[in-house]
């Protein structure tokens, strides 16, 4: 990845896309822009509609139109009545997989819980109209477009605009205005301003998409957000990490939080705006308070990670989880705490820390469903903690001693599956 970056020529810069995901187009040298189009208007997308056929084992059901308007493999699909409606810009492969998917049942908060207003400095953005619970779904909504990456980054921009044009005209009216209330100036700019990096089709070398979710996207940044955001397949979901009061802006951060103040700014600065956050505009003494709690929290890590990899985990503390949940909470890292209180809740329980295990594991529960969704793995292990520490496989693997924790493992309880 690193190498690629270096590499790269041109990245997409779409600050909703993370940056361990964002994926650049080769070297020029090596990648030239490719277009096979022509520029007489009526046979512009004739030809290479000709020139590709999908298999017919792709064969869309009759509420899809397309392919239209192909790119190499890449085609433009649309049904205005999936949901709110959908285009794609992808492969045949993808569309059908999209024809086949459960409609995403489009919920979360009624309108009236929130309403749009202009922030300063920062464009238009959400409000709470009422307390918003932690774990209340914000919005669970699917793409009203999905535009895969090649097409995106190799194809010549006037051709480009077209499609993307062409594309948001299939979408039902209301969906089409609230498409065009993003912010950008051309459907390109929309797309980099707004779009999230999405994997459709597991990992496959098609996967990764940008996806517009217009009523999404006009959530803000900040980088100690109060929702995080979450994305399987065609289901963009966002959750309350804390309680909202009424008045309080929706955010959501556009990058990984657990960064430097300099880091976050440089990043946010990069994706086309500077940051006016509630963090990034704290007093400086207390920037360098929250940076120093950042390199705690990843020095704390790290040591608990290399201890654990000694055999026994020797010099591993209970105390260590903690100190860790301790410093999350602090930073309000509250997007991120799910493998924070995971690994406490299993540090405690080693130790044979019945209530802590118990506090711990329950907490850890509640977050792995916020951040990781109802099908989070280790969330019926958390159960289990939670419920009945003593039969998890976890507990008392090391005993604590009168003098603090022992380092002799007693292993005598490890069952499989637990
Ligand atoms: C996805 S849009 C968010 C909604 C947008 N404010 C609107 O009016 O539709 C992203 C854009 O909002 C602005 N923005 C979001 N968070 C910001 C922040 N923390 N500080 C300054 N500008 C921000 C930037 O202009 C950014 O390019």
């Amino acid at each position: 990845f690193q190498e690629n970056i270096e590499k790269a020529t041109s990245c997409s810069r779409s600050p909703l896309v993370r940056e361990a995901q964002l994926v650049c187009s080769a070297p020029q040298a090596k990648r030239q822009r490719q277009t096979s189009f022509k520029d007489d208007t009526p046979g512009l997308w004739k030809k290479s509609d000709q020139r590709y056929q999908p298999p017919s084992d792709y064969k869309l059901p009759p509420s899809w139109k397309g392919p239209e308007k192909c790119f190499q493999e890449f085609c433009l699909f649309s049904n205005p009545n999936f949901g709110e409606g959908m285009s794609l810009i992808t492969t045949s492969r993808i569309a059908y997989l999209a024809s086949k998917a459960p409609v995403t049942s489009i919920s979360g908060l009624q309108p009236t819980a929130y309403y749009e207003a202009e922030v300063p400095g920062k464009g238009a953005g959400l409000f709470a109209n009422r307390t918003i619970h932690r774990g209340e779904i914000i919005f669970q909504r699917h793409p009203v477009l999905a535009i895969q990456s090649t097409p995106h980054l190799d194809l010549d921009p006037r051709v480009r605009e077209e499609l993307y044009q062409a594309a948001i005209d299939r979408l039902p009216q209301e969906t089409r205005a609230r498409f065009l209330r993003q912010v950008g100036t051309t459907m390109y700019d929309k797309a980099e301003k707004n779009a999230f990096r999405i994997f459709l089709d597991g990992s496959r070398k098609h996967s990764p998409h940008l996806g517009l979710f217009p009523e999404v996207s006009k959530i803000n940044h900040d980088c100690r957000p109060n929702i995080h955001y979450r994305i399987t397949d065609f289901t963009h979901t966002t959750v309350a990490v804390r309680d909202i009061h009424p008045g309080e802006e929706l955010t959501v951060s556009y990058i990984y939080g657990k960064t430097l103040h300099a880091d976050r700014q440089k990043q946010l600065h990069e994706w086309g705006f500077n940051c006016t956050c509630s963090q990034c505009t704290l007093p400086p003494l207390e920037i360098g308070a929250s940076d120093n709690r950042i390199r705690q929290i990843k020095a704390l890590e790290n040591e608990i990670e290399t201890l654990m990899a000694h055999p026994g985990g020797k010099g591993v503390k209970p105390e260590m989880g903690g100190k860790l949940v301790e410093l999350y909470v602090a930073e309000r890292l509250d997007a991120y705490l799910a493998p924070t209180y995971t690994r406490a809740a299993l540090l405690y329980s080693m130790f044979g820390s019945e209530e802590r295990a118990r506090v711990f594991a329950t907490e850890a529960m509640a977050a792995l469903e916020r951040e990781v969704g109802p099908q989070a793995k280790d969330i019926e292990s958390m159960r289990r903690l939670a419920e009945d520490p003593k039969g998890h496989w976890s507990w008392g693997i090391k005993v604590t001693s009168g003098t603090g924790a022992s380092e002799v493992g007693r292993n005598e309880t490890r069952r499989s599956g637990k």
